[in-house]
């Protein structure tokens, strides 16, 4: 039997609850025995290091799918338009709100496709202001990000499933915000983590007891075992 392919959200899936990366989860993506991508919001350098750290092929979506990247098959996709989000924050800014990160910007530095704001900003102009440039603001539960309606991670996990040849029917995906319901969407079998939101859990095919990397470490022993098919 072709092995699974395994589609993994990065915060709030892989992490503890103050976003730090389980000590586990190193081990257990190296022992999945297909394919794993990292698809995540945050921008490229993250998710690529994450990978070259932990000793796993570089199949990274980032920026909520903005960015596409199969190492093995040279596949590089920019999707989305970093300007376009510009736009909207030099409009917030004039209406006297900020993005929230101060002047180290670690956050929106090697952006490509999108812009991301902290979670303690004034949400509902920046939605305003965003509809009225066609962009669209997602709620992370870490950070809201402006985004193309038509970038996901779903459709970024499409194209690399394309190239690199498997079979979304048989992934697994696991997430744990707004962000990950495209991935689930296409994905065989979608597992959420206990933290995520309940339109995200009503989303999943299943949901695991334990929040946060617990729930998604028990979410592989359930799938492997074939209690989640
Ligand atoms: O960048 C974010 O806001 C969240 O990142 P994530 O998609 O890995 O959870
Ligand atoms: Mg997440």
């Amino acid at each position: 039997m072709v092995p699974r392919p395994l589609i993994t959200d990065v915060d709030g899936t892989l992490t503890d609850d103050a976003m730090v990366l389980d000590d586990r989860i190193g081990p257990a993506l190296r022992a999945w025995p297909g394919p794993v991508v990292i698809a995540t919001g945050k921008s490229l350098p993250y998710p690529i290091a994450l990978c070259n750290y932990l000793g796993l092929d570089r199949l990274v979506v980032a920026e909520n799918g903005g960015v596409a990247i199969s190492e093995p098959t040279e596949t590089l996709e920019f999707v989305g338009d970093r300007a376009a989000a510009e736009a909207v924050l030099a409009e917030y800014e004039a209406a006297g709100y900020s993005d929230g990160w101060g002047t180290l910007d670690l956050a929106n530095r090697w952006r490509e496709t999108e812009l991301v704001f902290e979670h303690s900003i004034a949400v509902e102009p920046l939605r305003e202001i965003a509809a009225e440039h066609g962009l669209e603001v997602v709620d992370t539960q870490y950070a809201y990000h402006v985004k193309s309606p038509d970038v996901s991670k779903g459709r970024a996990v499409e194209r690399i499933a394309t190239d690199v040849g498997f079979d979304l029917d048989r992934a697994v995906a696991i997430g744990d915000s707004a962000n990950d319901v495209s991935t689930f969407e296409r994905a065989g079998t979608a597992i959420a983590v206990a933290n995520a939101p309940a339109e995200v859990q009503a989303a999943a095919d299943h949901v695991t007891s334990d929040g946060f990397a617990d729930g998604f470490l028990d979410a592989l022993d359930r799938v492997q075992s074939g209690a989640w098919g």
